[in-house]
């Protein structure tokens, strides 16, 4: 694309990756294998409508790498999807997977609708056509490709596709893996729907204890205090939020779809969602000043601002005027790549979405292994490990000469819960990636922005993977 005409978000993520190729050693033909789409299926279904109209739905599954199987990444159901979309939320699933070492290739989906149009059983009719279209073309699978969650999709969605798939393939014992995000009674793990925005905390908290950064940005070390404003409510943005009040920070702006409002004195997530469950907006939350529009939180002074709805909403136009000194991208690619420029310029540090958002796909990875395994995590059976831990517990105060207290005695008789493990799983995977990142960027100070860094991370994995598979020398 030339001129003036902006890159598509396929391109701006292509035009990332280049930046960063030139800082790693691989040959020009792996950095285009890398890059390039595997397969794109585009599909158009009729379906039913409530009123007897027959719809004809445009959807789409792209897989951006089969360096590893499965490919891995969520479904998007949004009226705006459209084939580049698609195919730049897969490629970013590709360098995500690699950056937190999930051994999967990047894939995505999007069925264009626009959810809110649609009755519940318009939506599984779409849902579950949808399934058997991959299903026909051999794109869903345990160890083919296995959606989740994205934007306007959740747990009821993954009920349907995986009921779909299993009834196609009736005695499949795996087959409660060719989908994660699913509810716990349909073979969830529990933690997957909060995991991203855990995640994004873990990530953004690592960063915040980097001395170095934090002195670049001008802030104190620590995430309590900090003044945050998130953009975006659903899923992703309202467990940001969550969990960066439960540490201390206060959340002083919030968007949504309608607008904006703001709080110096913090707002309670809680309550707003309950609000605008209540109102049907955010707008004239108790206390809090209203903005029209809901780019406006955007531009809201604050230490933290984290973009968790959709793509592109901060652009060379609107960068100038963003005043946070950190910026979490807790959706996928919400800078393009003239705010990126913009923002090395400014001194502001963009934490990238390739990484700070992988919290979802962390889990999935734990939920597909527990399909697999077909044991549940955590907590043992009392018949299986009573005495043992009795034993275990008498050894241990007859050793220290104390008694040991409650806490202990139920992590030792009981082991630990299943959303112990997941959430722990996450976090040691944040603060991993977050180090991996880092060291990467301190061994090469030309490398300008975090993106850069997260992004020759991802490459140096996934060319290796394809030298070690003997396709490159
Ligand atoms: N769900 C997941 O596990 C993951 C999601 N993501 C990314 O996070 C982002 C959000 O996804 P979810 O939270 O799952 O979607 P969601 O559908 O649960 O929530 C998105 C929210 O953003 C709001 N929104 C849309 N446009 C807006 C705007 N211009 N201003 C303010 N609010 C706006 C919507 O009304 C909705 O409430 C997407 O970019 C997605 O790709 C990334 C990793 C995993
Ligand atoms: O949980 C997953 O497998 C994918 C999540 C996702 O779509 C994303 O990280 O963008």
């Amino acid at each position: 694309m030339s001129g003036t005409q902006p890159l598509s978000f396929f391109e701006s993520v292509e035009k990332s990756f280049d930046k960063a190729a030139q800082f790693t050693h691989w040959n020009p033909g792996v950095l285009e294998q890398i890059k390039a789409c595997n397969a794109v299926y585009r599909m158009r279904f009729p379906v039913k409508m409530d009123d007897g109209r027959i719809e004809v739905i445009e959807a789409y599954r792209v897989q951006h790498s089969h360096h590893k199987l499965p490919c891995k990444g969520g479904i998007r159901f949004a009226a705006e999807v459209n084939q580049d979309e698609v195919m730049a939320l897969a490629s970013l699933m590709t360098y995500k997977c690699a950056i937190v070492n999930v051994p999967f290739g990047g894939g995505k989906g999007g069925i264009k609708v626009n959810p809110k149009k649609y009755s519940s059983f318009e939506l599984e009719k779409i849902t579950r056509r949808y399934t058997a279209e991959l299903v026909k073309k051999n794109f869903i699978g345990p160890g083919i490709d296995v959606p989740a969650p994205d934007y306007g999709t959740g747990e009821k969605e993954m009920a349907w596709i995986l009921d779909t798939y299993a009834s196609i393939h009736a005695g499949e014992v795996d087959a409660m893996a060719c989908v994660t995000g699913k509810p716990v009674s349909q073979g969830g793990v529990r933690g997957r729907k909060e995991a991203t925005g855990l995640g994004v905390f873990f990530g953004i908290r690592e960063v915040c204890h980097i001395p170095e950064l934090m002195e670049k940005v001008g802030l104190t070390p620590g995430v309590e205090g900090k003044r945050v404003v998130v953009q975006g409510l659903g899923n992703v943005g309202y467990h940001s939020a969550y969990f960066f009040s439960k540490a201390g920070a206060k959340i002083i702006g919030l968007a949504e779809y309608e607008g904006s409002i703001y709080n110096e004195d913090g707002l309670d997530i809680d309550a707003v969602v309950e609000h605008r469950k209540a109102t049907g907006s955010i707008l004239n939350f108790p206390g809090a000043k209203n903005f029209a529009k809901n780019i406006d939180a955007l531009e809201m002074d604050c230490d933290i601002l984290i973009p968790a709805a959709l793509e592109q909403v901060i652009t060379g136009e609107n960068a100038p005027r963003v005043k946070a000194r950190i910026i979490g991208e807790a959706a996928n690619g919400p800078l393009t790549p003239e705010a990126d420029e913009i923002f090395i310029q400014k001194g502001t540090l963009v934490i990238p979405d390739m990484y700070l958002n992988a919290g979802g796909v962390t889990v999935s990875y734990f939920e597909w292994l527990k399909n697999l395994s077909h044991v549940r995590y955590g907590r043992m059976e009392k018949r299986f490990t009573e005495n043992l831990n009795t034993h275990i517990l008498t050894q241990m105060e007859e050793l220290t000469g104390k008694q040991v207290t409650q806490k202990e005695k139920t992590l030792i008789m009981h082991g630990p819960d299943e959303i112990d493990l997941v959430h722990s799983g996450l976090e040691e995977t944040m603060i991993t990636a977050t180090q991996e990142v880092m060291q990467v960027w301190r061994d090469n100070p030309n490398i300008p922005d975090m993106r850069t860094a997260a992004y020759v991370v991802a490459i140096n994995k996934v060319a290796t993977s394809y030298a070690e598979l003997g396709i490159f020398p």
